[in-house]
């Protein structure tokens, strides 16, 4: 696999265009529609020839994507959409000249079910899930999303009544087993799904289903479509998750007869398949984080980018969100009087050592809150670029309007918020301006590119354009190409808030959060720092 991934580009497409039907394809573990399989009609070739879109289909509208999970949503301008035959074309590909095993793939598969998920169900809420599989691949995705599940804390059940013998699928069992994963029979399963399951893991068939479902999938898939009406009755029913494709359901028509299973989420693989066009439930995420390049680029489909490093991301229009239902239930270690230091600054620099070795993005960002003399307060974020015994230090523009209230008003305060860690801490106390050494000292470390935009910058001023600020960069960065030091502006430097109060807040169950106040007392002539415990 390495050496033909190693190629460049072109010579993968060429290798693509020329190779013959993979073997590896009936290496997968159940039959399928497309077998016994004609020697070339699905080879790489057959579709290679079809100047336009015979994959690629239709999308979401531009700017409809938005949503709950900024990491996961992306607003893409279109998605291609397979038939059943593409489908598993694109399947055959990966497993045939691009070197894959069905093994990765599954693999991959089952840990974006998972990942996508995991996004929208929380453990805490969604705990019991009953993972239904199927006799070919589908089914195997699901075992390997149960395996992920668990292990992201989940409680999973596994329905497998038709199993396949092969190593693969064998193993897989043989790792849920040994985790303990119970494995429940069709007989087992109580009639209801809707007490025992916070989850339902629709894992039986994929892309190669076709006709009507035969037993026991048929009742199986009745069950499923059963929750509905107790979703109509106002019944707290269990959210159905498809893997690829609802079980059922015409893998190009969709749900036919309007009557099949309506699942909450669609986690579709490698490429959405035409039914998922019909899908109108609120989650609908892509997962296979595998597609090559050359792959995408030969059946010309469009893909939306994974963010990040995530298995997956969320496809199609985003759920409405309800903004009065977004909340999470803090789970933390107690934050007790016994472990804090009894200096709030070792305190602080505990936690924000926590912060960075959490990874946390811009621990140094802060809330900086300042009133003027009319007493109206008003925030922004700044970055904290120095903590000491003599306070928090921040650099910006004497001339700003945080400026103008910090010299009609002394005062301010700070707020660090780590997401993560369910952990703030406020900073309250008087502010002055830093030395002009430490400000000039400060300023020649920041890149150029920053020098200059301080200098163009007349903080808080009205602009007229983008364009001017450009412009009058440009017009800086030809002034000073010669010089090697960027004076600083004299209206541009540090303050120094000398803290009067902390308090430490660590998130807790139920909103009975830690609260840890700092305040600093004189006893016996000396001035130490008072720690009470403050309500939630
Ligand atoms: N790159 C990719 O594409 C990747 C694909 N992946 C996954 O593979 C899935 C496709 O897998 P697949 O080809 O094994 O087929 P799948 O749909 O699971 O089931 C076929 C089985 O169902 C049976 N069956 C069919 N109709 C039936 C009926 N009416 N009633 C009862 N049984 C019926 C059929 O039996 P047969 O009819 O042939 O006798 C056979 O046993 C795909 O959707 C995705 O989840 C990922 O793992 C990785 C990347
Ligand atoms: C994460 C973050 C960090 C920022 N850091 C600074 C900073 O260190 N100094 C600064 O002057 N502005 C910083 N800004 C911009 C300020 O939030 C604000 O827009 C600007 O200072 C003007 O505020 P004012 O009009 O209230 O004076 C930052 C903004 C963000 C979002
Ligand atoms: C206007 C402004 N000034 C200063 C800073 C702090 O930047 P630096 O880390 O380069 O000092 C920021 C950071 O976002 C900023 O937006
Ligand atoms: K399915």
């Amino acid at each position: 696999m390495r050496g033909v991934l190693g190629k460049s580009r072109k010579m993968i497409c060429s290798l693509l265009s020329q190779a013959p039907v993979s073997p590896a394809y009936y290496y997968r573990s159940s039959p399928s529609i497309y077998k016994p399989k004609p020697s070339n009609r699905f080879s790489w070739g057959f579709l290679a020839p079809i100047p336009s879109p015979a994959i690629r289909v239709f999308c979401s509208k531009p700017g409809e994507v938005g949503g709950l999970m900024a990491s996961s949503v992306q607003n893409q301008g279109s998605i291609s959409y397979l038939t059943q035959r593409e489908a598993a074309e694109v399947d055959e590909t990966l497993m045939g000249p691009l070197g894959f095993s069905v093994d990765q793939l599954m693999e991959l598969a089952g840990l974006s079910v998972a990942t996508s998920i995991a996004e929208v169900y929380k453990p805490s809420e969604y705990n019991r899930i009953l993972a239904i599989c199927g006799p070919g691949n589908n089914g195997g995705d699901g075992l390997v999303a149960a395996r992920h599940l668990y292990h992201f804390g989940y409680k999973p059940f596994v329905c497998y009544p038709k199993r396949t013998q092969k190593p693969l699928y064998s193993g897989l069992v043989t790792q849920l087993e040994s985790l303990s994963i119970p494995f429940l029979s069709v007989d087992e399963l109580p009639m209801d799904l809707s007490k025992d399951f916070d989850i339902l893991v629709d894992a039986m068939f994929g892309f190669s289903f076709h006709g009507a479902p035969r037993p026991p999938f048929d009742d199986l898939i009745k069950k499923l479509i059963n929750l509905h009406y107790y979703e109509q009755a106002q019944r707290k029913s269990p959210v159905i998750v498809s893997v690829d494709i609802p079980s059922g359901w015409h893998v190009e028509e969709g749900d036919v007869g309007g009557d099949g299973i309506k699942p909450d989420m669609v986690v579709s693989l490698t490429a959405p398949k035409l039914c998922a066009k019909k899908f109108s439930g609120p989650h609908h995420f892509l997962g296979g984080r595998f597609v090559p390049p050359a792959i995408a680029e030969k059946y010309k489909l469009q893909l939306p980018q994974y963010p990040g490093m995530s298995m997956c991301v969320r496809i199609g229009k985003p759920p409405q969100i309800d903004i009065s239902a977004l909340r999470e239930n803090y789970i933390s270690p107690e934050f007790l009087e016994e472990q804090v230091e009894a200096d709030p600054l070792d305190q602080f620099r505990k936690w924000f050592d926590d912060a960075m070795a959490a990874n946390l993005k811009e621990p140094n960002a802060m809330a900086l809150s300042t009133t003027g003399k009319d007493g109206k307060p008003s925030s922004r974020m700044v970055l904290l670029k120095g903590v000491d015994k003599d306070g928090f230090v921040w650099f910006t523009n004497y001339e700003s309007q945080k400026a103008r209230q910090l010299s009609e008003n002394p005062h301010a305060a700070l707020l660090f918020y780590w997401d993560g860690l369910n952990r703030q801490v406020r900073v309250e106390g008087s502010v002055e301006k830093v030395s002009d050494e430490e400000s000039e000292q400060y300023f020649h470390s920041r890149p150029r590119g920053s020098q200059l935009g301080a200098i163009v910058s007349k903080q808080s001023t009205v602009v007229p354009g983008r364009h001017v600020l450009h412009q009058q960069y440009k017009e800086l960065e030809e002034k000073y190409s010669k010089e090697s030091l960027i004076p600083k502006p004299k209206y541009w430097g540090g303050y120094r808030l000398k803290p009067e109060r902390f308090e430490f807040w660590q998130g807790q169950p139920s909103r009975l959060h830690d609260r840890l106040e700092y305040s600093p007392q004189e006893t016996d002539g000396k001035r130490v720092w008072k720690i009470v415990r403050l309500a939630p």
